[in-house]
């Protein structure tokens, strides 16, 4: 069920038999199987409890799974990561430039080090201007961009985002979904993001993979085979249209299994 030219691409990760049981014998997730290619944008859609930030937790090495396996092509390197959660998480002591040097502080590097690397991040999230500033002194959707410098700072291979933009209002998140795919043009990294939206996830991704609760497990696949860079021109397309319609009937027969 994946495009012809993701099953090109070379593998990144690949995620074999993953069961996770929680205390109390909450199954989190049942034989979750799922491979990532470079340069996938591969968002996962399903209703809440499903097991999405699970997933997520479990890709980024937060914790371990219950049972079965997940591989890093050519093994996990320093650096191989960047994770963005909901909330900014911003130190609000420390500039934007420290929050955004914070991943490389913690392998040891001095701000000098890695100056250079700091403010191209931050010019990629059109921050540049405001490296000297506090976390206080910027909106909701500034923060976020601090959020997402501090995750492409290190240049990672893989990009885990757990619904960055739900706590943003409206035109914020609009305009950050066409900004997180110019950005991803410019870097070239793997993006794996959770979503509860159908619209967001059709928007940006190129795979969208459907997941049900208890147990969490994943029923389909739907590919959206629309070239980058995509603009405002695909959000009214019947190519957008029909991709939605697809993610959101395979989103009801997921919420069916779960009631
Ligand atoms: N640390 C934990 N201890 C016990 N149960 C947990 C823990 N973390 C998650 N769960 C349970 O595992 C299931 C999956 O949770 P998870 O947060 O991964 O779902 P989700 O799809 O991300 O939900 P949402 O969309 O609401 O964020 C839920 O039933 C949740 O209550």
């Amino acid at each position: 069920m994946q495009s012809a030219a993701t099953q090109t691409r070379p593998e990144l990760l690949r995620m074999s038999h993953i069961e996770k049981t929680f205390r109390g014998n909450v199954v989190a997730l049942r034989d979750l199987n799922l491979t990532l290619h470079q340069g996938d944008f591969l968002s996962l859609l399903g209703p809440s409890g499903c097991g999405k930030s699970t997933a997520l937790r479990l890709i980024a090495g937060l914790m371990s799974p219950t049972s079965g396996s997940i591989d890093w092509q050519g093994g996990q390197g320093d650096g191989d990561l960047g994770v963005v959660f909901q909330e900014p998480t911003l130190m609000p002591w420390a500039r934007v430039k420290d929050n955004v040097w914070l991943p490389f502080r913690l392998r040891g590097k001095s701000y000098a080090s890695v100056k250079d690397d700091v403010l191209q991040a931050l010019k990629l999230v059109g921050l540049a201007d405001f490296q000297n500033a506090y976390p206080r002194e910027l909106s909701g959707g500034m923060k976020m961009r601090v959020s997402i410098a501090r995750a492409l700072v290190t240049k990672p291979r893989l990009i885990l985002m757990d619904e960055p933009f739900a706590a943003l209002d409206e035109i914020t998140r609009h305009r950050l979904n066409n900004d997180l795919l110019a950005l991803r043009e410019a870097i070239g990294c793997t993006v794996i993001f959770v979503t509860h939206s159908v619209f967001e996830s059709v928007f940006l991704s190129d795979r969208i993979v459907v997941m049900a609760a208890r147990p969490g497990r994943i029923i389909g696949e739907v590919k959206v085979d629309a070239p980058y860079p995509r603009t405002e021109t695909f959000r009214t397309s019947t190519d957008y249209a029909a991709s939605a319609a697809e993610a959101s009937q395979m989103l009801e027969r997921a919420m069916e299994q779960a009631a």
